[in-house]
């Protein structure tokens, strides 16, 4: 936030663009089309008091403006690019051509469309929606340093074994039992910082965030769930949460930081039971009932010890 002196009081402000969609096609030579699905938000930090003050916007970037320079510089880009690129080279764009403008922050939600398969071929122009996003912040500012946060929300992935909780503190409030067995279901949402402090040390290959995005994701499944065959025994969201975030501290050596939200989404073992029939339903890890609320809210940050997340 831009701050200010008021006689007194503390104004601090930014104006911007939220919700700004945008999808992009490329073609290739070879008749394929290439596809994105963007939600853009900008929001721009600049000295633009009087249009507080006194009612002067001859300081200020119409929020219009900014949504037009969305489809400018969509239309600008030749080459596929990952949601990264885009939302530096806008970033990039409001903080180098207006000189009011010191910094800008730029957030995309991608939507993940993926190509389809139909009889066993991908197909040259057809998409199909997948679940989980692929997000990203990108904050510039006008010396050209930079912080770009990237990540993943709305994964849900869920395991019918090789997960228990025991051991918790028990009192006159407890009811839970412990256990050696359950479901764990949850919907990831993860936040990692890559270390890149400037726009010149920004990786050329413009879509090396994808690959990155694809990789990090990959670690994260893999975490949850372990081996194909027999998988990996979770005590606690917690610990399986820390052993998420050291994996991809572990492997990736241009993420600093990663930030974890994994909400305990509950399947309640069912049983029913009468006077005349204690045994309706009798619960042998068979028979669940999947709830949304309430649920579990499990939520930590691991960086390392240099990061700035
Ligand atoms: O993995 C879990 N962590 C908790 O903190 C918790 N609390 C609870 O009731 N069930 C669980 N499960």
């Amino acid at each position: 936030m831009g701050k200010d002196d008021l006689d007194g009081f503390n104004l601090e402000q930014s104006h911007g663009k939220e919700r700004v969609r945008v999808a992009r096609v490329w073609r290739t030579k070879e008749g394929f089309s290439l596809l994105v699905e963007w939600k853009v938000a900008i929001a721009l930090f600049s000295d633009c008091l009087p249009a507080y003050v006194n009612g002067d916007n001859s300081d200020i970037v119409a929020t219009d403006t900014m949504k037009n320079t969305v489809y400018v510089k969509a239309k600008e880009c030749a080459e596929q690019l990952s949601a990264e690129n885009f939302a530096i080279i806008l970033a990039h764009h409001f903080t180098s051509y207006y000189k009011q403008v010191t910094a800008a922050v730029v957030k995309i939600v991608e939507k993940p469309w993926e190509r389809v398969h139909v009889i066993n071929k991908p197909h040259d122009h057809g998409f199909k929606l997948g679940s989980e996003r692929h997000t990203t912040e990108a904050t510039v500012k006008k010396s050209g340093s930079i912080k770009l946060v990237s990540g993943i929300k709305r994964l849900s992935v869920l395991k019918t074994t090789m997960s228990g909780f025991e051991g918790f503190i028990r009192d006159e409030y407890t009811a839970l039992p412990d256990t050696r067995e359950r479901m764990l279901a949850t919907e990831v949402t993860a936040s990692w910082s890559y270390s890149y402090e400037t726009l010149s040390s920004i990786p050329t290959d413009q879509l090396y965030f994808n690959e990155r995005y694809l990789e990090v994701k990959g670690v994260l499944m893999e975490t949850f769930f372990g081996p194909p065959k027999g998988g990996v025994y979770s005590p606690s969201v917690q610990s399986t949460l820390y052993h998420m975030a050291r994996a991809v501290l572990n492997r990736f050596p241009d993420i600093s930081a990663v930030k974890l939200k994994m909400p305990n989404i509950h399947f309640l073992p069912v049983n029913i039971s009468s006077k005349e029939n204690p045994s309706i339903v009798k619960f042998a890890d068979d028979v669940y009932l999947p709830t949304d609320e309430p649920h579990g809210s499990i939520e930590a940050s691991l960086s390392r010890f240099w990061s700035r997340m």
